[in-house]
């Protein structure tokens, strides 16, 4: 029998074969993960892989690394009429020729100017109970208040899940002493349910560092649950081995199975956004 891909498998055939402008490799460079992390707009600039530093075992075969944000079933965008934000993804294109975020356009697809004050009509169709990894979800709720007018952000709120798509963020372990910052980025006001995760650099980043940030930056510890034993048994212990915040975290940094670095030269300023699949939970 065969023996299953590794990740070195994987990584020799993309080195080797995928520079090559053969056609008859299109489907293999199109389901070959690094050729997807490389083709990211944002990629020349930067630059980070994913790397398996546990075992040889190859990022799932279905897993996609995908750069735009793909809507699960039962989430809607807000009309175009309700559009006031800017999609830019670069800011020399918003500041110079390309944005159409600053008034009418004549490509109605593109329009941008919303009416003020207005809540832009939404609806779930559909509503379902995710059964999904939680260690791939993160929830949208920057903006979420129970009190919110806008019936879009006093509902529960949506949740990304990296599971089957994402992009390389999706393997952004923890740190205590992490060197990147998570921060809700709004394109559009409209959506501001469906914001992006933006994660910018907090210090400069060498060349094949590790990729870190604090996921639970700037959310309270329950005190009840750290006085509780049986509930700290119960909390996943911290491997990023940090040595500033003493026994909370473990020295066992290689059971982090996938991470990302930074590919950068020197450093990177900051980070661009990666989406994720964004859905809905009403339990
Ligand atoms: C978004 S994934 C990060 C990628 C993950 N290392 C992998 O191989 O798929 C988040 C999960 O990674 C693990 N993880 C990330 N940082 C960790 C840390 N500092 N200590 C322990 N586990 C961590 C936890 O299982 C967490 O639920």
């Amino acid at each position: 029998m065969p023996r299953p891909p590794t990740m070195e498998d994987d990584m020799r055939k993309h080195f080797f074969r995928h520079g090559d402008s053969d056609p008859s490799l299109y489907t293999e460079k199109r389901n070959c993960h690094l050729c997807q992390i490389r083709s990211f707009p944002t990629h020349e600039d930067y630059p980070i892989t994913v790397i398996n530093e546990v075992d040889d075992e190859p990022l799932p075969f279905d897993f996609r690394f995908i750069n735009e944000v793909v809507l699960g079933e039962g989430v809607e965008p807000a009309e175009d009429s309700f559009r006031s934000g800017c999609e830019c993804r670069k800011d020399e294109l918003c500041q110079f020729s390309e944005c159409q975020c600053l008034g009418d356009v004549e490509d109605s697809d593109s329009t941008r100017t919303a009416p003020r004050g207005k809540i832009a009509d939404y609806s779930v169709e559909e509503s379902r109970i995710a059964q999904r990894k939680d260690v791939y979800l993160f929830a949208l709720d920057k903006f979420n208040d129970p009190d919110s007018l806008d019936p879009r952000l006093s509902q529960p709120a949506l949740l990304v899940d990296g599971e089957f798509m994402s992009g390389p963020t999706r393997f952004i372990n923890h740190s205590c002493e992490p060197n990147l910052r998570i921060y809700a980025r709004v394109g559009d006001h409209a959506d501001k349910h469906l914001h992006d995760l933006a994660l910018f650099a907090i210090t400069d980043i060498k060349r094949n560092t590790e990729l870190t940030f604090d996921y639970i930056d700037g959310v309270e510890e329950d005190e009840d649950d750290l006085s509780n034993p049986e509930r700290l048994k119960e909390m996943a212990k911290c491997l990023c081995g940090s040595k500033s915040v003493g026994d909370i975290c473990g020295e066992q940094r290689n059971h982090l199975r996938i991470r990302a670095y930074s590919l950068g030269q020197p450093a990177i300023p900051h980070f661009p956004t990666f989406p994720m699949m964004a859905f809905q939970i009403l339990a």
